[in-house]
């Protein structure tokens, strides 16, 4: 057991859950690389850059494509809404600290409109390709090709103390011409510290670990490993989304219905979980479903690919602690097969 184990954190509650891996990125560096409150942000000049189009709206944000006025280099300029500062400092402090890490989205700069005060962040541009696009087109090799990439960003940016908490192909840019690909959208991302209780409503739904669904707080660098396996799911049983609920609450019974209820509710009692009144009656007592049943005429081809189901098994576990860390599932023989 752990040394931390039954100790109480900060808030004063007992720690009852710990990363496997990278538990004490922070603690090993200087307070300045995780103190994002008091982050000085250091503005850039805003007419170093020129807007060109609006290519999307997120939920905090509006995306322009853009160019340095000076270099002619092209990029992307996402115009923060008005959110908390504190959430604004994050975003920009793990982005500084994660700029130049592999396939990693790269920061060009910070900047503020002189008269609103509204920031602006500018990144590097990727000529990306939608999802519904690529994805089914994907081959075996694709996956391994590209999951790969994924979780060499996953690796660094947990290796570097930092949980994504928002992986969906929404943030994942992709060229295939390059055969490059760029983890996007740092703005839910957070910096871990052992046994801290994290907010559970981050990431989005259908990509939502069942840790966020059961209010386990303890979470982990494991929640974004979640979300590979969804995605790797996903587009190996041609099911996009693989879970695919209608709210929250019907997130957990779409996992239940394939990972099975009884092991749900073990997974809750091994960390002391209890299960919010929202799921009375509704959890039934689903059978796990075994993956084989997933397999059909169209997807084939890909699902009965060596080791993708078990890589797929391995990922997509209720418990955070059992699931495959970043490194673990690159050593998967799906990928060195
Ligand atoms: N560097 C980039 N290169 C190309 N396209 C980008 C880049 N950054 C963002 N985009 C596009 O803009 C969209 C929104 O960006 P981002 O996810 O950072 O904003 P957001 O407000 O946090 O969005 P959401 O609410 O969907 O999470 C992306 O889904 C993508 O289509």
């Amino acid at each position: 057991m752990s040394k931390d184990a039954n100790k109480f954190n900060s808030a004063g509650r007992k720690i009852y859950s710990i990363s496997r891996v990278y538990a004490d990125a922070n603690e090993i560096r200087p307070r300045e690389y995780w103190d994002y409150e008091n982050y000085k942000i250091e503005w850039g000049s805003i007419g170093n850059y020129e807007i060109i189009q609006k290519i999307g709206r997120g939920k905090y944000s509006e995306v322009f494509t853009g160019v340095n006025v000076l270099n002619d280099v092209p990029c992307v300029i996402k115009v923060l809404k008005p959110v908390k500062l504190k959430k604004i400092h994050r975003e920009i402090k793990i982005l500084k600290n994660l700029t130049g890490g592999p396939n990693i989205v790269r920061l060009f700069d910070v900047v503020q409109d002189p008269t609103s005060k509204i920031p602006a962040l500018v990144f590097e541009k990727v000529n990306n390709v939608d999802f519904r696009v690529l994805y089914p087109k994907f081959t075996i090799a694709d996956i391994k090709f590209y999951f790969t990439q994924l979780l060499i960003a996953l690796d660094y940016s947990h290796s570097m103390g930092v949980i994504h908490r928002d992986v969906k192909p929404q943030n994942i840019m992709i060229d295939p011409v390059n055969r490059n690909l760029k983890l996007i959208d740092w703005g839910l991302a957070e910096f871990y510290h052992k046994g801290m209780d994290f907010n559970v409503r981050v990431a989005s739904r259908y990509h939502k670990g069942p840790e966020l669904l059961v209010n386990l707080q303890q979470y982990d660098y494991s929640l974004d490993l979640w979300a590979v396996g969804a995605m790797i799911a996903a587009i190996v049983f041609k099911k996009e989304p693989f879970f695919k609920g209608d709210s929250n609450t019907d997130q957990l019974v779409k996992i239940a219905k394939v990972l099975g209820t009884k092991e749900l509710l073990e997974y809750c009692r091994k960390y002391g979980i209890k299960l919010s009144s929202d799921y009375d009656n509704i959890l039934g007592n689903f059978p796990r479903k075994p993956w084989k049943s997933f397999i059909n005429n169209s997807n084939r081809s890909l699902s009965e690919s060596p080791h993708v189901v078990d890589l797929i098994d391995h990922l997509l576990r209720y418990d955070h602690q059992e699931r495959l860390t970043a490194k673990e599932a690159m050593d998967h023989p799906f990928f060195k097969s």
